[in-house]
């Protein structure tokens, strides 16, 4: 089975003026491609911070990274910028949509990213075909502001899907969801890990979505 991830954080350090904190203790993690991993914890443990770690977009920390087999600290500026948009789909909780752009637009912004690498091959196909599932045809042509907060969770959740990463980062993807919305958004999930083996590492507060996953991992507050 193919290491995806082989990470090892000494420590993660947030600095203010007023105080210093320390997380991710010694924390080590190793995930195979087509995992599907859960992590839970109580507020503050570092479950956000650990995300954007393993999603490189944080790589202010003490430790070592492994990713797809290339140590992450030897990367390139456009190899990073170019794994965040195709290799590695983002579901975090402060992803923003783009106000002035309707839904359709901000869903379709990945292959705008990646036109310069990638040609437009099934871009259309994939697109329908998220539409469908999470059925958000009927939001395309809105703007942002004038979506409820449920939409636009689904159209966040589109976004960072559409590329058909090899890993899916969610931060409370259901957060906002109605059951309804919330079992649509874990089957999509799911029947994208079955069907491409897309490795999944979701943060959830819901410990009926994180016992579905292969794997939960529960962070703890540094002490
Ligand atoms: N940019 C930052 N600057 C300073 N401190 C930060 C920053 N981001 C996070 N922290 C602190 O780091 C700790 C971990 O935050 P993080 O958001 O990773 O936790 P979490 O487990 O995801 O919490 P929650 O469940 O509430 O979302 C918290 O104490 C938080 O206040």
């Amino acid at each position: 089975m193919t290491k995806i991830i082989d990470l090892s954080v000494k420590e993660k350090i947030y600095k203010s003026k007023k105080a210093q904190i320390s997380i991710l203790n010694d924390f080590r993690l190793e995930v195979t491609a087509g995992e599907k991993i859960a992590i839970v914890g109580e507020s503050g443990a570092g479950k956000s911070s650990l995300l954007n770690i393993i999603g490189l977009l944080d790589r202010n920390y003490a430790g070592e990274y492994t990713l797809f087999g290339s140590p992450t600290d030897q990367l390139h500026t456009s190899q990073l910028a170019q794994w965040r948009n195709q290799r590695i789909g983002f579901v975090l909780q402060e992803s923003a949509l783009i106000n002035s752009l309707t839904v359709e637009d901000n869903i379709k912004l990945p292959f705008l990213y990646a036109s310069r690498d990638k040609k437009g091959v099934g871009e259309i196909e994939d697109f329908d075909t998220v539409v469908s599932a999470i059925e958000i045809r009927h939001i395309l042509k809105k703007k942002p502001l004038e979506c409820s907060g449920g939409e636009k969770a689904r159209a966040v959740f589109a976004r960072g899907i559409i590329m058909k990463p090899q890993i899916i980062l969610a931060d409370e993807p259901t957060a906002s969801l109605d059951v309804e919305n919330r079992e649509r958004i874990v089957t999509l999930l799911f029947s994208m890990n079955k069907e491409f083996n897309t490795t999944i590492i979701t943060v959830t507060h819901d410990l009926d979505i994180a016992n579905r996953h292969d794997r939960v991992i529960h962070l703890e507050r540094s002490k």
